[in-house]
């Protein structure tokens, strides 16, 4: 294995052309869709209910691997069926000013037959809808057909490298054979599991970290259009999962696997076609660190080079190791970067604390008193540079709750970058971690501010003992305090802020969340974005999987 190497010009360099793969094994998946449906592909009216009663759920058999306590959660269990449609019953009142949809992705079927996924990352993307009108809730789900949920339910076995999990080689030839296509880039996954994003031009892409996983689906029926094709040469494998999208532009980073560095590329609306800002080559090595995500201000763009780095030699291996596609390179030390987004010039590149994060959260430029920008403030969940969080997110780990306290301790962390030329940046937690339980992630804020200075972070945090992040927090960065919202047992998917039209305080909105209960049922559940205490919640007709990220698509 160490004698592969890797050749080209990097990974992010091969054509997109030789990404592509055809659904090349087909069989029949493991579970049945809705009842009454002869096709796989049931029209979506079909499904579409009026009440929550009259759709039975169509249970998967159970996964070959039980876990060893078992939970009624249903947050990391697979998906009940393939789509549903239907209004829930609101107890308590939505706000009649909130009309559009929030539409959530993450991954919700973990299994294939009875071969059981092991990572969180690994499942096929499933997206969740809630459409507010006139204080009534239509909610639905449905699969992202990817082309790697297709060929799995037609071939009832993985047919492409998801996070962890990788098509096992039936002999030396075909191990050859996978070897060209991980360089092709024809056997990465496009499951677009991560998250759901609206362009400024209105078009809603799913994304994940490789860049053939950009699908574009229809918000109001969840039907998956087609991949998302950057019409650019630049081609890449692999991608920030988390762009900055605004109205005016999608903003992401290219790590280069071969040269390590990123490319920071910018897309305008109504385009398809990705224009290059910059490049910032690595201060540390041998690979770039992962960027999960990545924060801007209005002036300037943050390249994060973590010391967690992709792996060449992880990249190829079939079996999953303890930091998966990566490795912790702490003698490689960790920076921050800092573009300016008109001239893609580095203004300032800083060695700070060693940290580990998938998240940030915002990020903004200070002043001096004559307006000039003395240094940038960038905030994020973070693990206190302990990479095991990783490893917590094993759907065993996740489905094995026996009381113990095992969720590694996470904070704000806020990176101080100065611009007065000194070499190094600080890390220090922006408030008191026990302020919300020491759990952190999962992060939303009034997009309003971003790029700006900013007061309030919504996120995940923690009640102890737990495993998994299972509170809502308002951190008040001013205050430094947090406001938290629990239900015993419970799981809470990332608390999304939407802002009141017309609103002028940062706060003055609602904030979405779906809840996975302690009895296995789910509900979804609207916070006041000030007091966040509770003002309606509705009943799935059954529990839904955890979910990763969501938007907001207005309605006009
Ligand atoms: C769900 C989530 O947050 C992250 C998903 C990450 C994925 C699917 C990463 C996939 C990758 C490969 C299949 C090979 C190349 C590296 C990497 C981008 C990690
Ligand atoms: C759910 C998660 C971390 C939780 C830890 O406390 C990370 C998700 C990352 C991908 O979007
Ligand atoms: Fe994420």
């Amino acid at each position: 294995m160490a004698s592969i190497k890797f050749t080209g010009a990097g990974i992010n360099s091969f054509p997109s052309s030789l990404t592509d793969s055809s659904e090349s094994c087909r069989i029949k998946f493991g579970f049945s869709f809705n009842k009454g449906l002869s096709s796989t592909r049931p029209n979506m009216r079909d499904l579409t209910v009026t009440s929550v009663a009259t759709t039975p759920p169509v249970v998967i058999p159970s996964p070959a691997i039980e876990p060893v306590h078992e939970l009624k959660l249903v947050a990391w269990k697979s998906i009940q069926q393939e789509r549903w449609e239907g209004e829930l019953v609101v107890e308590g009142e939505i706000p009649l000013w909130l009309h559009g949809t929030y539409l959530r992705n993450g991954p919700g079927m973990w299994h294939i037959g009875d071969y059981n996924f092991r990572h969180l990352f690994d499942g096929y993307a499933t997206l969740v809808r809630l459409h507010f009108e006139k204080g009534r809730l239509i909610a639905g789900h449905r699969q992202v057909e990817s082309e790697a949920y297709k060929a799995a339910m037609k071939n009832n076995k993985l047919c492409y490298r998801e996070f962890s999990e990788a098509p096992k080689p039936d002999n030396f030839l075909s191990y050859v054979g996978e070897l060209a296509n991980l360089f092709s880039g024809a056997s990465l996954t496009d499951n677009a599991n991560t998250g759901v994003t609206r362009l400024g031009d209105g078009r809603v892409v799913c994304l994940t970290e490789t860049i053939k996983g950009s699908i574009e689906i229809d918000p109001d029926t969840l039907e998956t259009i087609g991949q998302f094709e950057y019409t650019d040469n630049w081609g890449g494998l692999i991608h920030s999962a988390h762009p900055i999208v605004t109205e005016t532009e999608f903003l992401t980073l290219l790590p280069d696997l071969m040269n390590p560095g990123y490319v920071v590329v910018r897309m305008e609306p109504g385009t398809n076609e990705r224009k290059v800002i910059g490049r910032v080559d690595c201060r540390g090595g041998p690979a770039p660190g992962w960027v999960h995500s990545f924060p801007v201000t209005e002036h300037y763009i943050i390249v994060p080079e973590m010391a967690l780095r992709y792996c060449a030699q992880n990249l190829l291996r079939a079996e999953p190791t303890p930091l998966y596609k990566f490795q912790w390179h702490p003698e490689s030390k960790a920076f921050m970067h800092v573009m300016c987004k008109a001239s893609g010039k580095i203004v300032t590149s800083v060695e700070v604390p060693l940290y580990v994060t998938f998240h940030f959260i915002n990020a903004y430029e200070e002043e001096d008193e004559d307006g000039r920008v003395k240094a940038i403030v960038a905030d994020c969940c973070e693990h206190n540079a302990d990479t095991t969080i990783l490893d917590k997110l094993r759907l065993q780990n996740l489905r094995s709750f026996s009381g113990q306290d095992v969720l590694p301790d996470a904070r704000v962390g806020r990176f101080r970058i100065p611009f007065d030329g000194s070499p190094n940046g600080t890390l220090e937690a922006a408030l008191e971690p026990d302020q919300h339980g020491r759990g952190m992630d999962m992060c939303s804020i009034n997009t309003a501010y971003l790029g700006k200075k900013y007061r309030y972070a919504y996120a995940c945090g923690a009640q102890r003992p737990c495993n998994f992040p299972n509170t809502l927090t308002k951190i008040d960065l001013v205050e430094k305090t947090a406001k938290n919202w629990i239900d015993d047992g419970a799981v809470p998917s990332e608390p999304f802020f939407v802002a009141r039209p017309g609103a002028t305080k940062e706060d003055d909105g609602v904030v979405i969340s779906m809840i996975s209960d302690k009895n296995g049922e789910g509900y979804a559940l609207l916070l006041d974005g000030s007091t966040f205490k509770e003002i309606a919640r509705a009943k799935f007709p059954y529990g839904l999987p955890y979910g990763l990220h969501g938007c907001w698509v207005p309605k006009n």
